[in-house]
């Protein structure tokens, strides 16, 4: 019995008997008519809640993508798709609508026990349509229902080719998504394509080796394929690239906790202090407890002063100047960057021009006096020491507010770290070293020097993952010496030129960069054969 229509009309009736009745009372038998004004809501809420709990639904369950809603009446199984317009230049909103109404008006005649529905829902904020597919189920022998509905969806696939060949049914995760219900249990109403998507590849047939799993392909069916990198792949570097919000960090996340576990030595440098609360077992640097180091004591001097210079934009004869008095005051056992500073200031002005260069070095050094980047950069606490006793690092670099003695003191880091791994002078684990917001460590202005140290440090066993919004605001040897490419939502003209010409993208996905939903992602990597569409899960 369907209480939902049957309800209504007993209250119809009800309500019309009850005003006769109240009419015959008063003016016949004088009767006070306030009895009736509390009688009447009472006894329609008590039928409202006696129809409505017969049909209540107890429970949803969510299998892959199958649905199971169970109320007291029946239980419905279905599955529910996104209706999509694939990406194509050629093909009109017009076009797409005609073959999606030539579509639905072949549903609603088909004459089978499976439902067909149509719902408008809100999906991220936007609204979209979905297509139910669903039997009702009284027997409770699921695994039957199961396997009509999976039938049916075969059925539906094939149809839907043939007759909507632009319109793309994308089975909905429910787990993650607001699950739409059959309307009326399988009133078929109008349904618009609201959103122009990507055309899924047809990736099915993808086998990968690997040992870090990122997640799975997003594939046409329902059809979960595992997905993922190789742990040896990382040393040839990975870049991990997308606007803000589209799931960088959590990606890195993913595969820093995976190598840790494997034993690598994996280093975060957090720009915006967004680890910690991803990766709850690292060891954490921050402003209460600073990773400090000694800059001096990195190997190579030329690097160092490479390093201030790129900074703090010195010109060359400032450079010149700084190391020449860093190398006499490593010579020195104590020191300091005011012992720097001074040194600088006691050059002798033979000539105007040293004058005039020592002036602007003082000037540009001003930053690097303040005090906690004293503390960090010349200490005598060993890092080696610090290192040696953990593996799993999170350096939070977001407590330094100038950006420019951050970007410092992160350059430092890295190569103190690469110093001290490249000469092993700690462990022979293999590494791996994370930097967020890499366009503040590589940009154009270094790009030699990342380009050597990309090249150097991969003989090593060091990688480098390197993540930024923007492509085009890193060095170009970033993108070109990444061989493990992860690219989430791109949305800028520039940015996606560069990555289509560097992963040479079909159309298909090219046209989808802008489009890709939190978590999706393009990889490109050697164990995988293509640029493949995949969804990264979630840490
Ligand atoms: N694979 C995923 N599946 C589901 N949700 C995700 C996934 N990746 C990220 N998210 C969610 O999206 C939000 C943004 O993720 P994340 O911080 O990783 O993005 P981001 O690109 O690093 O952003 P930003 O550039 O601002 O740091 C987070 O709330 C996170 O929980």
């Amino acid at each position: 019995m369907n209480f939902n229509k049957i309800g209504p009309i007993a209250l119809f009736i009800l309500g019309f008997g009850l005003i006769l009745l109240q009419y015959h009372l008063i003016y016949i038998y004088k009767f006070n008519s306030v009895y009736f004004v509390l009688i009447v809501p009472i006894l329609i809420s008590f039928i409202i809640i006696f129809l409505r709990k017969r049909n209540i639904i107890s429970n949803i369950l969510v299998k892959n993508n199958i649905f199971i809603i169970k109320s007291n009446n029946a239980s419905i199984i279905g599955i529910a798709f996104r209706i999509l317009g694939k990406q194509d230049i050629n093909n009109s909103d017009n076009n797409l609508q005609k073959e999606l109404d030539n579509l639905v008006d072949v549903l609603s005649r088909k004459s089978d026990n499976i439902k067909y529905s149509i719902v408008t829902y809100i999906y991220n904020r936007r609204k979209s349509s979905a297509l139910i597919m669903f039997k009702e189920c009284k027997n409770e022998n699921y695994t039957m229902c199961e396997t009509e509905v999976l039938q049916e969806y075969e059925i539906l696939k094939k149809m839907a080719e043939s007759i909507a060949p632009h319109i793309a049914l994308e089975p909905i995760k429910v787990s993650n998504e607001t699950l739409p219900i059959p309307n009326d249990f399988g009133n078929l109403t109008y349904a618009r394509v609201f959103e122009k998507q990507y055309e899924i590849p047809k990736s099915e047939s993808i086998q990968v080796d690997y040992d870090i799993e990122l997640g799975y392909v997003i594939t046409s069916s329902l059809a979960k394929i595992p997905i993922g990198i190789r742990s040896n792949d990382v040393f040839r570097h990975i870049g991990i690239f997308g606007t803000t919000g589209s799931g960088k960090s959590n990606t890195a996340a993913i595969i820093a906790s995976q190598l840790a576990s494997k034993g690598f030595n994996v280093i975060i440098l957090d720009w915006h202090g967004e680890y910690i609360d991803k990766l709850k077992d690292f060891k954490i640097y921050n402003e209460s407890n600073p990773l400090r180091l000694n800059i001096l004591k990195l190997y190579n001097l030329e690097e160092t002063v490479e390093i201030f210079q790129d900074v703090l934009e010195l010109t060359d004869p400032q450079r010149y100047i700084l190391y020449i008095i860093l190398s006499e005051l490593r010579k020195y056992k104590r020191f300091s960057l005011s012992t720097l500073y001074e040194a600088v200031s006691r050059i002798k002005d033979e000539y105007t021009w040293i004058k005039d260069v020592k002036l602007a070095l003082l000037r540009r050094m001003n930053p690097i006096l303040y005090r906690p980047v004293r503390l960090l950069l010349i200490s005598n606490i060993n890092m080696e020491d610090e290192l040696a006793n953990n593996n799993k690092i999170i350096i939070d670099l977001s407590f330094i507010p100038d950006v420019s003695v951050r970007r410092l003191y992160a350059l430092f880091i890295i190569r103190a770290i690469t110093d001290i791994y490249i000469k092993r002078k700690i462990n022979n684990k293999p590494t791996l070293i994370v930097l967020e917001e890499a366009q503040n460590y590589f940009n154009n202005s270094n790009n030699e020097m990342v380009s050597r140290l990309l090249n150097e440090i991969r003989k090593f066993r060091i990688g480098l993952c390197i993540i930024t919004q923007s492509p085009s605001s890193v060095s170009p040897d970033v993108v070109k010496n990444t061989n493990i490419k992860i690219i989430h939502a791109i949305k800028s003209n520039i940015d996606k030129k560069i990555i289509v010409d560097s992963l040479a993208l079909d159309p298909n996905l090219s046209n989808i960069l802008d489009k890709l939903d939190i978590g999706d992602a393009i990889i490109s990597a050697p164990n995988i054969k293509q640029p493949t569409l995949i969804k990264i899960k979630e840490i």
